[in-house]
């Protein structure tokens, strides 16, 4: 299928209102688009099911999906990401207004208060903003594949929710065979003029306490530091942002079975909600004033199928392609994104408070986020 075709019958079924999803893989070419036969609505009941979850932030019982045996799926097999110039971005540094600003100052003041005289260490703050627009949500979703090669970039629309469009950089799980990666992800500087040096403690506390925290679920599971594999910490890129990564790897007996509890344990991280999680997670219901929805919940392929053709070469039979079945799991993290409504959307941004956190600095980060979003409207 062509890039036209496709991006028309995406845009059909859009229209239709019909559950669909449509992604890309990080650093993938090929784009997805998993359209539901049935009408009505498919939960999770335990995670061995196969298709495309949308968990909201709360309430992650039971989240929506899309099964994989009741949808068709469609596939471009070739998107040209252009790497749009992110500079366009800077243009809506100003963008925002007063009341906005001092309301996240507040929350981040209150915030800070509350870890410098209580249990809590880390909170994760957010906020919404809306923005008007003129373009399609179809233009949107191919906007952010042009500029954010190496994102997990989705659209997902469902009679439930509504249509959501994102590009996260935050891996939550994913399986191959029996190995499992999952990441901690934290700290964020501006690409632009950054030397390595830049990072502070603070950051590096920040993103420590994401890394010990993932390590100390996954010990609880059973998994030892004989079993982890947990990289050194990195700078990683994400757009024109920069964030502090540690990758932390496992083995399971069998990926289908164990994954609910993987997400269960690790779901929500300290990238997003904070330590203590309990703590954190009543600070934010009883201190941000809306409802983060499916930001900072978690999405992506539960147990799809993959076929994977391998080479073999023997002395008789030179570079003969075996064909097998394995189902596989890519989970991400719902950053970078956006809930659309016709003529305007709502985007969400948040940022990880510690003690050391500077408020008007914190939100800063957030404004820096939204650009992340705002290039591709
Ligand atoms: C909560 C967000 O980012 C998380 C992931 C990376 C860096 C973060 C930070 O520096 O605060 C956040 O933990 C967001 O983008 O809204």
């Amino acid at each position: 299928m062509n890039v036209s075709d496709f991006f028309q019958l995406l845009e059909q079924t859009l229209e239709e209102g019909k559950a669909m999803v449509s992604y890309r893989l990080p650093g993938k070419e090929s784009v997805q688009l998993l359209s539901q036969t049935r009408s009505g609505s498919f939960r999770i009941k335990d995670f061995a099911e196969s298709g495309f979850i949308f968990s909201p932030f709360k309430n992650t019982e039971n989240p929506l999906f899309i099964p994989e045996k009741e949808s068709i799926k469609t596939v471009l097999a070739f998107f040209n990401s252009t790497n749009a110039d992110l500079d366009s971005t800077e243009k809506t540094a100003t963008d925002f207004n007063a009341k906005a600003k001092s309301d996240h100052i507040n929350l981040v003041r209150i915030g800070v208060e509350t870890i410098k005289k209580t249990e809590l260490k880390k909170v994760v703050l957010s906020r919404k903003e809306l923005q008007k627009v003129s373009i399609s949500a179809s233009e949107i979703f191919q906007n952010l594949l042009s500029l954010y090669p190496n994102a997990f970039v989705y659209i997902w629309s469902h009679p439930e929710t509504g249509v959501w469009i994102g590009a996260t950089p935050e891996t939550l799980l994913k399986t191959e065979r029996t190995k499992f990666s999952t990441m901690a992800l934290a700290g964020t500087r501006k690409l632009q003029n950054f030397s390595e040096n830049d990072w502070t403690q603070k950051e590096i506390v920040e993103q420590q306490i994401v890394t010990d925290s993932i390590v100390f679920k996954l010990k609880e599971l059973g998994h030892t530091d004989e079993t982890l594999k947990v990289s050194e910490t990195y700078t990683s890129e994400a757009g024109s942002l920069l964030h502090l990564r540690t990758d932390i790897s496992g083995t399971v007996k069998n990926n289908t079975t164990e994954i609910g509890a993987i997400i269960k344990a690790l779901h929500p991280t300290p990238a997003i909600c904070g330590l203590p999680t309990k703590a954190a997670y009543k600070f934010i219901n009883d201190h941000e004033n809306y409802d983060r929805e499916f930001y900072t919940g978690y999405l992506g392929l539960l147990n799809m199928t993959t076929a994977i053709k391998r080479s073999s070469r023997t002395r008789n039979q030179e570079n003969q392609a075996y064909s097998s079945i394995r189902k596989d799991s890519s989970i991400f993290v719902n950053l970078r994104c956006l809930k659309f409504n016709d003529g305007e959307v709502e985007i969400y941004v948040g940022g990880g408070i510690t003690k050391d956190s500077d408020p008007t600095s914190e939100w800063e980060e957030t404004v820096n986020k939204t650009r992340t979003i705002k290039a591709a409207l």
